[in-house]
């Protein structure tokens, strides 16, 4: 349960601003200590944008426009910052910056519905005037990002296969690719790769309809047409295009009523010789709480792996974002991030635009120790193991050789149901899981089954060494 921070008397100071929330009035309040602390001309620079989002736990999340005010603000004015939060919460114990771009929902709940949002507005019913070029209007209508092309993308052994298959189905070779699956690690340039796919048909075949959608939307704008009773206009909507591309449909993992409906949105399309990409974190057989139905229809096409890129491809990668981005830094500091950043692109490329931004905005040469400074956080992530449900059911599976697959399944025998008890215990001491998720990620169970087991584990880890032994092997393996 978080708690959210209580600003001290302080506020009073600022009841003369009518209106106001609590959130702003606090965040005016730090903004009157503030000011003097850093000089009104950084303050107008640097602060006047920002506001403060949550206040919970005694961490206080500031908001800021972009990279450039947060890498400047962590780097600069991080301590003034925190000294002026401290005169407004007394139990402040941390101060992170986060971005939030113009037009996001902000504060409280800033993250659940739109988190991992990619397209714009979907099949918008007027085009906005804005969008000066056709080509782009084509683009923002089918709901694509116009820097994810194969020209910007750079192939290395961890992707050549799946980028031959985009290749194929972008230049219509592709026929026996349906569906093509292309699953992997984030940030590893699925989106990119399926997107490219629908720019090249969108250039070729001039009345192309292609749709790109996140099946997080899909869910999304499924529960709001039955809200609305408007089912026959969201099916519409999600059944007739040419191409369609489909992101992240581990999303509909435990969502039984959106399954149904994207069955049957699946059945249309195919039936209409749609050409159909999708993409997930996780081969589909391994999603759970997926319909067995919607996995066989999944795997029928063409399923391909995209893997963590190697050191050289990481480095080539690099080269093409800073041509793009005309950042200049050197070439040392680019080997340095390519050394470093190794499992996800998404965070290579915000580490290069983090020290990019800070060598053009400082003036000065950047050294390693700063990029070190700069980048502590990526580095941390990059380097902390992450333990997560998912990888204990992984691991213990493995480990005592049964099928994944029986860590959600009904079967009773103890070769199975002890170490799924084992996973259980270790996702219960491991994660900051409650009971009640352990239960559903655990096939649905309830939150009794998961304490029965976590006692029972613990129990049998006092009296038998054996067991004892296998358990912590599994958890410094899983800390590695
Ligand atoms: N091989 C590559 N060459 C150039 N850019 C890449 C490459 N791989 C990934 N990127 C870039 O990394 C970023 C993340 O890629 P993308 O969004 O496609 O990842 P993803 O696999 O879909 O991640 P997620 O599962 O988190 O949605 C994008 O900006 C993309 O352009």
């Amino acid at each position: 349960m978080q708690k959210e921070m209580e600003p001290v008397g302080a506020l009073s100071k600022v009841d003369g601003v009518g209106e106001l929330s609590d959130q702003a009035k606090a965040w005016s309040e730090a903004c009157r200590h503030l000011s003097p602390m850093v000089g009104s001309d950084a303050f107008e620079r640097w602060f006047k944008a920002a506001q403060l989002g949550r206040a919970v736990d005694g961490v206080a999340v500031v908001e800021v426009p972009n990279e450039i005010h947060q890498v400047w603000i962590e780097t600069n004015y991080i301590d003034e910052l925190r000294a002026a939060l401290g005169e407004v919460f007394e139990d402040l114990v941390q101060v992170r910056i986060e971005v939030v771009e113009a037009g996001e929902a902000r504060g409280e709940g800033a993250d659940a519905e739109d988190a991992g949002e990619k397209s714009p507005d979907w099949f918008p019913e007027t085009l906005p005037d804005e969008v000066p070029d056709r080509f782009d209007k084509r683009l923002k209508r089918a709901g694509l990002n116009p820097s994810f092309t194969f020209d910007g993308f750079v192939v290395g052994a961890n992707s050549q296969f799946a980028h031959a298959a985009c290749e194929a189905v972008a230049d219509g070779r592709g026929g026996a690719y349906n569906p093509l699956f292309i699953y992997g690690g984030p940030g590893l340039g699925k989106t990119h790769l399926m997107q490219a796919v629908g720019q090249e048909w969108l250039k070729r075949s001039v009345p192309a309809k292609v749709v790109y959608f996140t099946c997080e939307r899909f869910t999304n704008e499924f529960i709001e047409a039955i809200r609305k009773g408007d089912l026959a206009r969201f099916r519409n909507r999600y059944r007739s295009a040419e191409l369609m591309l489909i992101d992240d449909v581990q999303f509909l993992s435990g969502k039984d009523r959106s399954q149904e409906e994207f069955f049957h949105t699946f059945n249309t399309l195919m039936d209409g010789r749609c050409q159909l990409i999708l993409t997930s974190d996780r081969p589909a057989s391994e999603i759970k709480q997926l319909e067995p139905r919607l996995v066989s229809r999944f795997e029928c096409g063409l399923t391909v792996e995209l893997q963590p890129p190697a050191f050289e491809t990481r480095l080539a990668i690099l080269h093409k974002k800073v041509e793009e981005w005309g950042v200049r830094v050197e070439e040392g500091i680019v080997r340095m991030l390519a050394e470093r950043l190794k499992t996800n692109v998404r965070r290579l490329e915000g580490g290069l635009m983090r020290v990019g931004t800070y060598a053009s905005l400082a003036g000065e040469r950047v050294t390693q120790e700063k990029v070190e400074h700069l980048l502590r956080d990526l580095f941390r992530e990059e380097n902390s193991r992450q333990v997560t449900i998912d990888s204990i059911q992984r691991l213990v599976a493995e480990h005592f050789d049964i099928r994944l697959a029986d860590m959600t399944s009904r079967r009773r025998p103890a070769s199975i149901a002890g170490p799924r008890q084992v996973a259980m215990y270790l996702s219960r001491t491991l994660t900051k899981s409650s009971l009640i998720e352990i239960g559903e990620a655990f096939g649905g169970r309830d939150h009794g089954t998961v304490i029965h087991a976590v006692r029972k584990v613990a129990g049998l880890m006092e009296t038998d060494g054996e067991l004892r032994d296998r358990v912590e092997r599994i958890q410094s393996d899983l800390r590695r």
